[in-house]
């Protein structure tokens, strides 16, 4: 019987069945590799197993002791006020309560001689480094930074482009046991003292200058103004000072591996809301650790050998995501600069991510929806200009991929590879839905609810629903949930965001709907959902129309509150040689009109000349809503282009 629903684009072969590692981990735990669900169901009803039968399969180094635990969290006062917290399933638990490891010790291990890391700027791969000479960075960095007093327990902040030495950096704190709190060197002289006046880092390593479009920028006085202001008087150590040359280059210091506990702080995230500063996530080095192995090599069917992009920020989770695919013993490409660089002539260089693809021998290949648009708008088919004969797989992050980019992937990129779109967060350093070697991709459909987490979604009774838009929970722990938010109340605010508003269950703030072949939709956050005569419509249903249209080059979509209803508005930035006209918003309306509904046509559309985006590339609805109503955006320091809302400000006005 031929299952309805959505085109299948890629169907598995049969000997995924038995060779990926997905199959041979659900055979060697007794589960049939064609009945995944019965595999979800015991990695979220017996966790214990799953993710001790998981530390096993991915050969984590290190000491596992007992699996889980679920003590009551102590540290923290303002826990005595949440005396239910303390016993809450998913906020109690701990995994291994009593494991070690050290995460370097996992990130550089197998054949000294196999490829480990690949550098690329604009001009293309420049730096290749086996697992020897990437050893042998890291323990002169951490020879570095243990001369500057660096240890267990301490926080190391970076200001650093994704180079060679961003990675060395963060590899050598994690080494001593010490956390990484990793920023961008674009970020602003604010949004780094935002961050990084809240890790108390008791060293900041900051590049002097980063490129971006072959222009260089220069990061010195930036970095030294951050420090000034932090107040607690950081060591500032600037990569290729004479400093940073005499103490952090010696590669033939002795690199030590100490184990430290599984839930020692490893990384500090940050998430930027639209109020308040951003916050600080905390995560543990072995949660996020175990989280990453099991979805680069059970969902992304990463193996040893293989060679992972993904173009991101140092800041962004995806940076230390990608970098994890090492402990898989695969090589990780770090790309610096712009995806697409503009050459000299003026024209953009959409080649330049594939042409890297092609000499770095990809498998796989990371992207975003913003990176896939451009390319289709661009009209670049990559297929036609390159061989992509290793590539197995394209995963996407960052925002919900229309179905339309799944159509343009198999038609325009390969035939014959895995495209996963996947989904989860900063707050949970990984993903609640992924891609898999042993299931149908689906047309606009992210393919399956990642083994170990009980993801759920849920109707404003509170139901579990299927087939429906809902809010995304996740109601049993899972061993890379934060372990606190830095800064007073940590661990309330901690609570407050993902358990307030249903106890003991994580509420993630999507709108999501699973469908009955247990695939999922995300329409978008939930924060954004618009209420037009009180149907709940996720942004993403709207964009996915949009976005088709050649002569959009960017939209913003958020709810407008005018009297008693809320008000659907679409800003739309135009492609070069386009122009808003009465005619093209009464087409697009139309558009609108038959591919969702007739509740999702907006209201107003205006042309703007550039919408909201986080320093991380995300579209912030949020602040483009408070602008337009009126109200004071907390946050512009997390933006990139602040000066953006300025239009907005006057939209209604
Ligand atoms: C995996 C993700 O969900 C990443 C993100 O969107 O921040």
């Amino acid at each position: 019987m031929t299952q309805p629903g959505p085109a299948t684009l890629w169907t598995p072969p049969d000997s995924a069945f038995s060779d990926s590692a997905l199959a041979r981990f659900a055979l060697a735990n007794g589960f049939d590799p064609r009945r995944y669900d019965e595999l979800h169901g015991w990695s979220v009803s017996r966790r214990d197993e799953f993710w001790d039968a998981l530390w096993d399969f991915t050969g984590v180094l290190g000491d596992k002791g007992d699996v889980v635990e679920q003590p009551p969290r102590t540290e923290g006062a303002d826990l005595d006020q949440l005396p239910s917290l303390r016993h809450g399933r998913m906020f109690g638990t701990r995994y291994f309560p009593h494991g070690r490891l050290n995460v370097a010790e996992n990130l550089l291990r197998g054949e000294p001689g196999r490829l480990a890391v690949l550098a690329a700027d604009e001009t293309g791969i420049h730096t290749r480094l086996t697992v020897a000479q990437l050893r042998g960075r890291v323990a002169a960095v951490q020879a570095g930074l243990r001369a500057a007093g660096v240890g267990e327990g301490d926080v190391v902040a970076g200001i650093l482009p994704n180079t060679v030495e961003n990675l060395t950096t963060m590899i050598a704190t994690l080494s001593l046991g010490a956390a990484w709190a990793g920023c961008s060197p674009d970020f602003g002289v604010a949004g780094l003292v935002d961050r990084i006046g809240q890790v108390a880092p008791s060293v900041v390593v900051a590049a002097q200058s980063y490129a971006y479009n072959g222009r260089d920028f220069d990061v010195r006085a930036k970095a030294e103004e951050v420090v000034a202001r932090l107040g607690t008087a950081p060591d500032l150590v600037l990569v290729g000072s004479p400093r940073w040359d005499e103490q952090f280059t010696d590669e033939t210091s002795a690199l030590t591996l100490e184990r430290f506990p599984f839930d020692a702080p490893g990384l500090i995230m940050f998430t930027s809301g639209t109020t308040g500063l951003p916050k600080a996530i905390v995560h543990s080095a072995g949660g996020v650790l175990l989280q990453h192995l099991k979805e680069h090599v059970l969902h992304g069917d990463v193996r040893p050998g293989d060679v992972h992009s993904w173009f991101t920020s140092t800041a962004w989770m995806m940076y230390a995501w990608v970098v994890s695919v090492l402990a898989a013993e695969a090589a990780v490409v770090l790309i610096d600069g712009n995806p697409s660089p503009r050459l000299p002539d003026g024209t953009v260089d959409c080649g330049h991510l594939w042409r890297m693809a092609d000499d770095a021998g990809l498998t796989h290949f990371g992207t975003s929806p913003r990176y896939l648009s451009g390319l289709m708008d661009a009209g670049y088919a990559p297929r036609e200009h390159h061989d992509l004969g290793a590539l197995r797989s394209v995963l996407s992050a960052g925002a919900p991929v229309s179905a339309e980019q799944y159509d343009w992937l198999y038609a325009e990129v390969k035939r014959d590879m895995v495209f996963a779109s996947i989904c989860g967060g900063t707050e949970i350093h990984g993903c609640f839905q992924l891609g898999s070697p042993l299931h149908p991709v689906r047309r606009g459909e992210i393919t399956c609810v990642a083994l170990g987490h009980a993801v759920s979604v849920l109707d404003d009774r509170g139901a579990p629903v299927v087939g429906e838009k809902g809010e995304l929970v996740c109601t049993e722990p899972f061993p890379s949930m934060p372990l606190t938010f830095l800064g007073d109340g940590g661990l309330r605010r901690y609570h407050d965001t993902y358990f307030a508003e249903r106890p003991d269950v994580w509420t993630h703030g999507d709108l999501a709907e699973l469908t009955p072949r247990r695939s999922v939709v995300v329409h978008g956050r939930s924060d954004t959902t618009l209420k037009p005569n009180g149907v709940r419509i996720g942004t993403a249903e709207i964009y996915r129309v949009v976005d088709q249209r050649p002569e959009i080059a960017e939209s913003l979509v958020f709810g407008h509150t005018a009297r008693t209803d809320e008000e659907v508005v679409l800003c739309l930035v135009m492609a070069e040689g386009h122009e808003l006209t009465p005619g093209f918003t009464k087409e697009l309306k139309a558009d609108i009109r038959a591919q969702a509904s007739p509740r999702h046509v907006p209201a107003h559309v205006f042309a703007v000349s550039e919408v909201p985006y986080t320093l991380n590339g995300k579209k912030v609805e949020g602040a483009a809503r408070t602008a337009a109503g009126g109200g004071t955006v907390k946050n512009e320091a997390s933006l990139a282009n602040p000066g953006s809302l300025h239009e907005f400000r006057a939209l209604f006005a």
